[in-house]
């Protein structure tokens, strides 16, 4: 990649990979860097959110037949019982390779600790003497965790959404995962197992947008009872990401945790070989994945196309890392410097940002709008997808300017709790009437006035 190849402000690098978006030398405003950064098309968003909204109202519509109907269309399965009779559960643990269980366990166990720790405090102040207020939070009763399982299945979502789930002190979840056809329309059995060792007991074989349709209104089949949830969450491609912004009204929802995305900062000191390794890694989930390098060194950039070429090749998934490389969603970054760089992460808000600067931590410190920072050469995305025991579900498409990462507050709600005395009541009398009467609302006014009067009479 030559400097002048660089100074074209969409060109796509010699190589093919990532096309570069030129900032250098501009002053974009935060809208304008909104829009500059590398994302989706409209258009695609478009389509599926139209797909799905026709895939609810199938659902809450013809319920079990909607969904044996889309297990056979997406997932190619001829689906008999839909939820999973808790023995294949019990199977699945009992046959799980025990490389595989080990590393399930250290994940559970770090999982649950942080997820612990991030619980919530309740909170009680004494506003007055005699006025008592307490943020009380409590957790949702049930909670419905979709893990994905198309291009690639997810047993290490199991853990990410029961553990804090878990943590939270939510009574009843239920699991809900495609079918796969080449295990009879099972779920995948790491899926199932993962399930097990976390004691799960209730998995339907259902994915996509018709599974969060079916935990937000319930479903029948047969004598199985798919009870209605007061929260779903869980990982997804557009697809499952859309049917969590359509369900919105009708229950809780985490963030949007769709189709994955890594930006990196990187500045000449970062090493090209773990940069390039870490945007192959995330493009692997999806054609549709984004990955963006951030960098105010064209020559860094130069490095890091040369170890695409290189490692995509080696690759295992090249065909879809390769389009999600190339798609719109990614690209490099060329910014004036480092601070610049920061900007436009804030400005794409990636569900991972890496920093790969002098100073990362302290770079980090700065930024404001990401799901999850990963600090330095020594932590990669991949470490937080399985074990570092931080959370893998996390906002994208721009979501995190205003969203988190799943973690047992997603799953509880607070309540605010009030308790005054009665002359704690009387003392605020004056103020609580002139707002009422300000508002025209004098009812308000007299729920305070008629227990200070009963008050004078009772002495
Ligand atoms: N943001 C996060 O926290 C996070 C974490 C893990 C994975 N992910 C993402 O989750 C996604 C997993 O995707 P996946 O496809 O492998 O599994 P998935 O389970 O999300 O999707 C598979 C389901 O999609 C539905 N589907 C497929 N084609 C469809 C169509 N044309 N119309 C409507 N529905 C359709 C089907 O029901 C199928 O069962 C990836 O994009 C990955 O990047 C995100
Ligand atoms: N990178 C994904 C979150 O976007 C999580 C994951 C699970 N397995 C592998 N990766
Ligand atoms: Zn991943």
């Amino acid at each position: 990649m030559t400097e002048q190849t660089l100074d074209s402000a969409t060109a796509t690098t010699p190589s093919g990979f990532l096309r570069v978006i030129d900032l250098r030398g501009q002053h974009l405003s935060w809208n304008e860097l909104r829009h500059a950064v590398p994302r989706q098309t409209a258009s695609s968003v478009a389509e599926a959110e139209a797909s799905v909204r026709s895939i609810i109202e199938n659902v809450q519509t013809n319920g079990a037949a909607a969904i044996r109907e889309y297990a056979q269309k997406f997932d190619g399965v001829d689906q008999g019982r839909i939820k999973v009779d808790p023995a294949e559960i019990q199977k699945a643990v009992a046959e799980l390779d025990p490389a595989v269980r080990k590393g399930l366990e250290t994940a559970i166990d770090r999982t649950r600790r942080f997820a612990k720790a991030q619980r919530p405090a309740d909170v009680e102040v004494e506003i007055a003497p005699g006025a008592v207020l307490n943020h009380r939070w409590t957790p949702v009763k049930r909670a419905g965790l979709y893990i994905p399982g198309g291009l690639a299945v997810y047993p290490s979502s199991v853990i990410m959404n029961v553990v804090p789930a878990q943590a939270a002190g939510v009574e009843s979840v239920v699991l809900c995962t495609p079918p796969q056809k080449d295990f009879g329309g099972l779920p995948h059995p790491v899926i199932l197992a993962a399930a097990g060792l976390l004691e799960v007991d209730e998995v339907w074989a259902i994915g996509g947008a018709q599974s969060l349709a079916a935990m937000a209104y319930g479903l029948t089949d047969g004598e199985d009872e798919l009870e209605p949830v007061n929260t779903v969450t869980g990982p997804g491609n557009i697809f499952v990401a859309m049917a969590k912004r359509q369900l919105r009204s009708i229950v809780g929802v985490d963030a949007e945790a769709g189709t994955t995305e890594i930006a990196i900062i990187a500045d000449n000191s970062a090493d090209a070989r773990f940069v390039a390794a870490d945007l192959i890694s995330q493009a692997e989930h999806d054609p549709d994945a984004g990955s963006v390098l951030i960098t105010d060194s064209a020559e860094f950039a130069q490095q890091v196309e040369a170890e695409l070429a290189t490692q995509v090749a080696e690759a295992k998934h090249q065909e879809r890392i390769g389009i999600a490389l190339r798609g719109p969603q990614s690209g490099v970054v060329l910014t004036d410097n480092l601070e610049r760089s920061i900007e436009v992460a804030d400005a794409y808000a990636a569900e991972h940002l890496e920093i790969h600067t002098e100073n990362a931590r302290e770079v980090a410190g700065r930024v404001r709008n990401a799901g999850a920072i990963f600090i330095g050469s020594y932590s990669p995305v991949p470490l937080g997808d399985y074990a570092a025991g931080s959370n893998h579900v996390l906002p994208t498409g721009g979501t995190a300017v205003f969203n988190s990462g799943l973690h047992a507050a997603s799953f509880m709600k607070a309540v605010q709790v009030i308790e005054y005395s009665r002359d704690a009541l009387a003392e605020l009398e004056d103020d609580i009437v002139a707002l009422a009467t300000s508002e025209d609302l004098p009812a308000h006014g007299r729920a305070v006035t008629i227990r200070s009067e009963a008050s004078g009479r009772e002495g």
